[in-house]
């Protein structure tokens, strides 16, 4: 059909940041560990501290999550023979999750609690001939993955351990003619990738090999009238691409090409002003994911109520900082 798929924001939507009721959310998030949500979500369990941890984070709140609970979970998530990290106890480990952990422990900044060198050793293992990564002994490509070794590697100040030219190479490899990317050579170009390869791009130090203006054009044109920004060309809006296209445009240094009042709008009726949390639509179920990138969000737009977030790494940019100076001290 000729209308262009988009939804209509109601008049009684929330118009301003409810921080308390997020924080309320997330602290009372999977703590009834009984009950059949918190089950059925063991499979990805540490991305779900990350998002929850991070989130609370960018509103100053972290103080409110388990701290010790959390860190020595993770310590029992390392997989000694490989040196991976997988999302719960007994599950085998995976790329993802290793992230999920480092990004985790680098925000507590207690990556003592985990073997560095397994991580190193795991991550550097599932790199390819073509400088592509597995996202795990089972041999799925997909340029996530690539994003997830650079991502892991650099916070732990380690990216000599992989080939790092290949890396970058594989990530060219998938580039579209319209200057966007997907999972694999030749895949649709999808702002999910976009921003796995940019932020790859970014952390390897090798943005000019991108086509910025048509990037930033088809990154723009994922706006929709009712301020929201989908994946797809003809795809409904979604929170979660809304921190996808931005920290892609705000890493090509083109933010401003996209209506801020109205994605501002969008992000803001994407809240549960019952419940707290944000929800990929407005009037959806909320849920931990839709909460830190609707957060993360409002923070790349300048809402100063939420800490400065890094578009790259999807952290508080103070962890970021911290981290460099680290690295300075010991070289
Ligand atoms: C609908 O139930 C689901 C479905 C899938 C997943 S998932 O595969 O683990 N995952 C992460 C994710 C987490 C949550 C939360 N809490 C909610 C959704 C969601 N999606 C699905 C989604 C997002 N926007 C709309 N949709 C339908 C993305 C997906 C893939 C992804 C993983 C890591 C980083 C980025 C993207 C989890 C729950
Ligand atoms: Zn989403």
């Amino acid at each position: 059909s000729l209308k262009t798929k988009d939804v209509v924001l109601s008049e009684d939507r929330p118009k301003t940041l409810l921080l308390q009721k997020h924080s309320d959310y997330l602290a009372s998030y999977g703590l009834n560990k009984n009950d059949y949500e918190y089950c059925m979500t063991e499979y990805l369990r540490m991305s779900g501290i990350y998002w929850s941890l991070t989130a609370m984070e960018l509103m100053n709140q972290s103080s409110r999550m388990p701290k010790e609970e959390i860190i020595s979970f993770i310590s029992t998530c390392q997989d000694s023979e490989s040196g991976g990290i997988s999302a719960c106890n007994g599950h085998d480990p995976h790329m993802l999750y290793t992230l999920s952990a480092v990004q985790v422990l680098a925000m507590y900044d207690r990556l003592d609690a985990i073997d560095v060198e397994g991580v190193v050793k795991f991550v550097s293992s599932l790199q390819q001939e073509d400088g592509s990564f597995f996202g795990d002994k089972w041999g799925e490509v997909d340029t996530r993955f690539s994003f997830c070794a650079v991502m892991c590697l650099s916070l732990l100040h380690r990216l000599d351990a992989i080939n790092v030219n290949k890396t970058v190479d594989f990530v060219v490899s998938c580039m579209n003619f319209d200057g966007g990317f997907g999972s694999k050579p030749g895949s649709e170009s999808h702002a999910g990738l976009i921003y796995c390869c940019v932020g790859t791009l970014s952390i390897c130090k090798r943005m000019e090999v991108l086509k910025a203006d048509e990037l930033a054009w088809w990154l723009c044109e994922r706006q929709l009238p009712s301020g929201g920004l989908n994946g797809r060309p003809e795809k409904l809006p979604d929170l979660c691409y809304s921190w996808w296209v931005m920290s892609s445009l705000s890493m090509l240094n083109r933010i401003h090409w996209v209506d801020k009042k109205n994605l501002e709008q969008f992000i803001l009726a994407c809240q549960d002003s019952e419940t707290g949390g944000f929800s990929d639509r407005p009037g959806d179920i909320p849920d931990p994911f839709h909460t830190l990138f609707g957060l993360a969000g409002l923070s790349l737009l300048g809402d100063t109520s939420i800490k400065r977030v890094n578009p790259t790494y999807c952290m508080p940019q103070e962890t970021i900082d911290s981290g460099l100076l680290t690295s300075n001290l010991f070289q």
